[in-house]
């Protein structure tokens, strides 16, 4: 009650809609699809944030919800050692995914953090880069085979791929077809995550344990858990048996487990406090790399090929660079590098197109941050989607000019993979993976555009399910 009272205080320095006894200012979301969520949250934004405050305040029933898109506040937030910990919006995801190093605050975070930090070292990332190409071919084939030259829904099969390719990168795994019932488990709860994150009741325990989607989110959370675990009890096997040995004398056919260092080895070895980890610590931790890297990157490639379908100017210019960079050569992992154009194309896209649209933090105690006194125990969403889209940085921010990113601006007004201390994990991962495939489908196919423009919706990752792109062989 104190804790409201102070709250209720401080709210006065900001602006928002009116808060209503019991329910707060959910009023403004009720109903509201995840179609709709973007224009909902634009509007709030536009409408308040773009005053002297440049802070929302709303209420989440009791709960104190600050909605922030000023580039200097993402700074001030992001960068403070105090605001660490995810938003409390974040624990409900818990039962779905585990509690591994997107969710996790305090000791556990910092010390997982650390052992993890080295599984996306820049030598095992370029280990990954012939799982990448790998599965681009696989993709390549089925857009061949799909295709036929006409548009079509380029989202199935991207998210398939993205999906191999991280199974195989983080757990050594090459997927088979039998495993068709993980990959949906996979999808199934992203889509549960998002529809309870979307409803503000079934957010709600006591309701969210009596319905459908609990039972249905258990039964996808134990075929994620079982899948996994099976692979690191017999990584862990082959491991303890080979201890003295090299792992190069493995053999590739041990039950379908690749010789070369995965994200699960680093794992397996690490040790905190001298503990090895579980195979429940590792399980959550290779779960959430799935949970957090397939969608998002998938989302990247998606946007990515659809904005070069839309402006063949752009797709000439990056033709010319993988003649000038490749020749005729095939990629590799050193010349990634060197493709400075398609670097701003694909920031281009994650900058209209971010796949994390809104990142949420919480202070617990109260915080001087320059600007205003941040309130405690309240959540900060960080509306990354409109920032980057403020008029004052991006000039004509609706329109796609990837030259924009030659000129300086300020450093955080474009932070697709968040900044600090708490930045995503998995860019560079992510940022080879965009990279290897958009440059050899450009090298296969020139890409058009459908003639339906995405309709985007918010849910969890910004996205848009059904993106028509064609592909016309070279
Ligand atoms: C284009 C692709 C990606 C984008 C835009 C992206 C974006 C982000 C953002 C904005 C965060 C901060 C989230 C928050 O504060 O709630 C984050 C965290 C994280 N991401 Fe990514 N991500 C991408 C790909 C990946 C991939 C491929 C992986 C793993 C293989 C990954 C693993 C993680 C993890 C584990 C965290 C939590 C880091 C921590 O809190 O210490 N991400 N990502």
């Amino acid at each position: 009650f104190l804790v409201d009272k102070r709250n209720i205080e401080l709210s006065k320095q900001f602006n928002g809609p009116v808060r209503l006894p019991l329910i707060g200012t959910i009023y403004k979301f009720l109903g509201t699809s995840t179609k709709e969520y973007y224009s909902a949250i634009k509007k709030l934004t536009d409408m308040y944030a773009r005053t002297n405050s440049k802070v929302v305040c709303g209420w989440a029933g009791f709960a104190m919800e600050i909605f922030v898109d000023d580039y200097k506040l993402i700074e001030a937030i992001t960068t403070n050692p105090k605001c660490i910990a995810k938003s409390s919006q974040y624990s409900f995801l818990h039962a779905a995914v585990g509690e591994g190093l997107l969710f996790s605050s305090g000791k556990k975070w910092f010390n997982r953090r650390r052992i993890i930090t080295p599984t996306f070292h820049f030598k095992i990332l370029e280990q990954f880069f012939e799982v990448f190409v790998k599965q681009n071919k696989n993709l390549i084939e089925k857009i061949k085979s799909q295709s036929n030259e006409q548009p079509f829904n380029i989202f199935p099969v991207i998210t398939s791929s993205v999906l191999n390719s991280l199974i195989e990168t983080a757990m050594g795994y090459e997927m088979k077809a039998k495993d068709s019932e993980y990959l949906n488990a996979v999808k199934e709860v992203g889509f549960l995550v998002a529809t309870r994150f979307l409803t503000p009741w079934l957010r709600l325990n006591c309701i969210f344990n009596l319905t459908s989607l609990k039972r249905k989110q258990d039964k996808c959370a134990n075929i994620m858990k079982e899948f996994t675990t099976n692979i690191i009890q017999e990584r862990r096997k082959i491991l303890m048996e080979k201890k003295d040995e090299d792992l190069d004398h493995l053999d590739d056919e041990d039950i379908g487990l690749k010789k070369k260092m995965c994200l699960l080895d680093v794992l397996l070895q690490s040790t905190i406090d001298n503990k090895p980890l579980s195979n429940e610590d590792i399980q959550e931790e290779v779960d959430t790399f799935t949970f957090a890297g397939h969608d998002t990157t998938t989302n990247a490639i998606c946007f990515t090929l659809y904005m070069i379908a839309k402006h063949p100017e752009v797709q000439e210019k990056l033709n010319k660079e993988i003649q000038e960079v490749l020749g005729d050569e095939e990629l590799t992992f050193k010349s990634l590098n060197e493709f400075k154009y398609l670097e701003l194309v694909v920031k281009e896209t994650l900058r209209l197109y971010p796949p994390a649209p809104i990142i949420s933090r919480r202070f617990f105690e109260e915080v001087d941050i320059g600007d205003f006194v941040a309130p405690g125990n309240a959540n900060y969403n960080l509306i990354l989607f409109t920032a980057f889209r403020n008029p004052e940085v991006f000039k004509n921010p609706d329109e796609f000019i990837p030259e924009r990113f030659l000129k300086d601006m300020p450093a955080f007004a474009f932070i697709p993979f968040s900044a600090g201390q708490r930045n995503c994990i998995g860019q560079k991962f992510a940022m080879t993976s965009i990279k290897t495939n958009i440059i050899n489908i450009l090298r296969q196919f020139t890409v058009v555009p459908g003639n339906k423009e995405p309709e985007v919706e918010i849910n969890i990752t910004l996205k848009c399910e059904s993106l028509l792109v064609g592909f016309k062989t070279k």
